[in-house]
């Protein structure tokens, strides 16, 4: 979706990371699977509703170039033009709709392997997200394919299968913009600079790091986004409980913009910490779900204390988000 030019001002919300388990080979388990978890994270007790929920990369199939193929749905979505759920193709479509309307929460739906509509010909990784009227608002094409080759360690190859995305996408909820990405695009900070410059306050990608990347990285990618672009950023991972296969990482994660070092640790009040802390929330490696509240005041006061975003020298380097504003 092309996003309008003023973003909604952001608000107090609340995140719900579905930090799924139990993806099996088997879709007819998956997906009745995943819409409980979906009803067990809207159903929370003792704390804020969730306003948004978030699902896992590649939450209806395995997660490996051979089965993409086997587990492709047709969606069919065009940005800007009406789309019925009723008559949509994707089965996971139809269970997202119906549990994003059924807990009248916004959803972001992980991602699945996705066959393009037109000749059947391309794969994606895909991610679609849910108004809570149940409504199909955007989709996101995973845009950087994960085709890596550490010896000894992990191959892995999407592009055998799948082709990349060629469009960034962002939502607007009254909360807040969202800017998307998945997994691998954490890498390739120009997307998650792009979407923040576009007016995203908050930045959100269903992941599945391995436990090579994911102790390596997963942490100081989501400092490094959130630090940059003065966001609130989160990844929302598998758990870790395939037997066999892609192993993910887990600690799905929500990090905010005001990031606090261990020497702040130690000249910050414990109250103080208490409202500035630099990882939100984080899961373990099992299956949960785990929620962060997101106050607006850090990111203004982030914003305000180190303005950044006003003290830009694009008279001696290129403002790349204008030229890239064009194409979404
Ligand atoms: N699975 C991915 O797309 C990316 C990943 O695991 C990594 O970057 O590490």
């Amino acid at each position: 979706m092309a996003a309008s030019t003023e973003p909604p001002s952001l608000k107090p919300f609340t995140i719900a990371l579905v930090q799924l388990g139990q993806v099996t080979s088997d879709k007819s388990k998956n997906l009745p699977h995943a819409r409980e978890m979906i009803l067990k994270a809207a159903s929370r007790e003792g704390g804020r509703k969730p306003d948004l929920i978030v699902l896992p990369e590649c939450f209806n199939s395995p997660y490996g170039v051979m089965h993409f193929l086997l587990y492709a749905e047709t969606i069919g979505f065009t940005s800007g033009q009406p789309y019925d759920i009723k008559t949509s193709q994707s089965e996971t479509v139809k269970m997202l709709s119906g549990a994003a309307k059924e807990t009248g929460i916004w959803l972001i739906g992980g991602s699945i392997p996705e066959r393009d509509a037109s000749d059947g010909s391309k794969l994606y990784n895909t991610c679609t997200v849910y108004s809570p009227q149940g409504e199909l608002v955007t989709i996101h094409r995973k845009i950087h394919l994960f085709d890596i080759d550490i010896p000894g360690k992990i191959t892995f190859k999407e592009s055998e299968t799948l082709t990349g995305g060629s469009t960034m996408n962002m939502f607007d909820t009254p909360f807040a913009r969202i800017g998307l990405g998945i997994c691998y695009d954490v890498r390739f900070p120009e997307l998650a600079m792009i979407a923040a410059r576009s007016g995203c306050q908050v930045i959100i990608y269903p992941a599945a790091f391995n436990m090579i990347t994911g102790p390596l990285h997963w942490e100081t990618l989501h400092r490094a986004r959130a630090v940059d672009n003065q966001a609130f950023m989160s990844m929302c991972s598998p758990a870790r409980d395939s037997v066999e296969g892609y192993q993910a990482y887990g600690h799905s994660m929500v990090v905010d913009p005001m990031q606090v070092s261990s020497l702040s640790h130690r000249l910050c009040s414990k109250e103080s910490m208490n409202r500035r802390g630099t990882v939100l929330t984080q899961a373990g490696h099992l299956e949960e779900v785990v929620y962060a509240d997101i106050d607006p005041a850090t990111f203004h006061s982030a914003r305000t204390g180190i303005p950044v975003t006003t003290q830009r020298r694009f008279d001696v380097y290129p403002d790349v988000s204008r030229e890239a504003r064009a194409v979404m």
